[in-house]
């Protein structure tokens, strides 16, 4: 068999939207090929998987990237990619659909009304004598506490002053684009704490990262209102789920409204867990699935990097009729000239150069106009300093 210039290797189903992207004359694409050039997966935990010496990119079809050794790849000079707000909007969906489940105690009541024994007349009868146990509140004057305020935080901060909620935000990191979308209707906490103290309704969306594990703490659950709600939409691990699960039982926290199923939360008389169902929608998968595939085709066929959580963004347009240096390195002094210097001495002349770097990482694009040989390669790979170095 004939290998095709690219293979990805998919561990996780991704939509046919994103796939169909990738052109059949130039890649292999499947849950095994030998030696793959990358890997494209959603909540598939890379971390004790061996990731091959041929990979060049990982992409995951979403945003949390704790599923990835982002560390390690960036180590061996990988970049990887996300989708931002590709799923943002299914997220905030089924958050409304928690806020909503809670107030109303629809998940309890639910259950009670699908289990009630009897004929017609009685199941009426237990209706009208049972319903008085699932009591709602409603939601305008309340405060809903949002804590991230990032693709997903934001939508759902502005689709809840929608409902009447007040909104109070906490975000220290907020990116200016995401700051323009926020409506200005939503209050700005002084602090997390604040926010813990003040909410009726709590909603998390933070990436889960060593400074967020555990951010709903016992401390924080100890500020909050006896009848609040958390809602956790955001990873398992933001929350101290032993902790919150003590607050429910001891009556200082009203209610728990999860995406991530567990022994102590499953069949809790006070919580409700969905199955990871976040980005579960034809229309996120979509948008994941091509947004990935577009950002893979970008750095395997011409090196640019966009959309990646370890790597700079390096975007430079191709020249026609020249080749192309990937060159990965580490950001120190004079790597430039060092490259350049090689470059001139194989008689390449430069069309077009860029070096971006992030942090102790840096990409460069060399553009030549002639052809790339092994050599220069070789040379370029053995300059200290670089990490990884490919012609296109
Ligand atoms: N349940 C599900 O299926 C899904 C869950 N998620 C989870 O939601 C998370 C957030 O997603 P997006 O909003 O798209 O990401 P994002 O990167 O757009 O936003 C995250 C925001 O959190 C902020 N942040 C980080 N640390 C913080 C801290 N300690 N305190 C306050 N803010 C902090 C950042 O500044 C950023 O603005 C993802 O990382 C993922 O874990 C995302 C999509 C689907
Ligand atoms: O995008 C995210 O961070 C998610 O949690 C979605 O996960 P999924 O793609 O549905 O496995």
């Amino acid at each position: 068999m004939t290998h095709k210039q690219f293979r990805v290797q998919t561990l996780n189903a991704i939509s046919g939207a994103g796939l169909s992207r990738f052109p059949d004359e130039l890649y292999d694409v499947g849950t095994a090929p030998e030696d793959p050039h990358a890997l494209l997966v959603r909540s598939a935990k890379l971390h004790d998987t061996p990731i091959p010496e041929s990979v060049l990119a990982v992409a995951r079809a979403g945003a949390g990237t704790n599923n990835i050794p982002v560390d390690a790849l960036t180590e061996r000079g990988i970049p990887v990619f996300n989708t931002p707000g590709a799923n943002a909007n299914a997220v905030k969906e089924l958050v409304l659909a928690g806020l909503f489940l809670a107030s109303r105690n629809l998940f309890h009541a639910a259950l009670f009304a699908r289990d009630l024994p009897g004929d017609d007349a009685e199941i009426a009868k237990a209706v009208e004598a049972g319903k008085k146990q699932f009591v709602g509140f409603e939601l305008p004057g309340r405060t809903l506490g949002v804590i991230g305020l990032g693709a997903i935080g934001v939508k759902v901060a502005n689709a809840a002053l929608g409902l009447g909620l007040r909104v109070i935000g906490f975000d220290p990191a907020i990116s200016v684009e995401h700051a323009w979308h926020l409506s200005a209707d939503v209050e700005r906490a002084d602090s997390m704490e604040d926010v813990f103290r003040r909410a009726d309704i709590l909603t998390v969306h933070v990436p889960l990262i060593e400074a967020t594990r555990g951010l709903v703490s016992t401390q924080r659950l100890a500020l909050m209102k006896d009848t609040a709600v958390l809602l956790n939409f955001a990873r398992s691990e933001i929350v101290d789920t032993e902790a919150v699960v003590a607050a429910l039982d001891e009556g200082t926290l009203g209610g728990y409204v999860c995406d991530f199923p567990s022994t102590l939360v499953d069949r809790h008389p006070k919580c409700m867990a969905l199955p990871h169902l976040g980005a579960s929608t034809k229309e996120a998968e979509r948008n994941c699935a091509i947004m990935a595939v577009d950002e893979l085709r970008g750095f395997l066929e011409d090196g640019q990097v966009h959309n990646s959580v370890n790597f700079p963004e390096a975007v430079m347009a191709r020249t026609p009729g020249t080749h192309r240096f990937v060159i990965v390195n580490r950001n120190v002094p004079n790597m430039v000239g060092q490259v350049s210097t090689i470059v001139a001495q194989h008689g390449q002349n430069i069309a077009g150069l860029l070096n971006k770097s992030r942090g102790d990482l840096a990409v460069t694009l060399v553009d030549v106009e002639g052809e790339i040989s092994p050599t220069i390669l070789d040379e370029l790979r053995a300059i200290d300093g670089v990490l990884s170095a490919r012609g296109i």
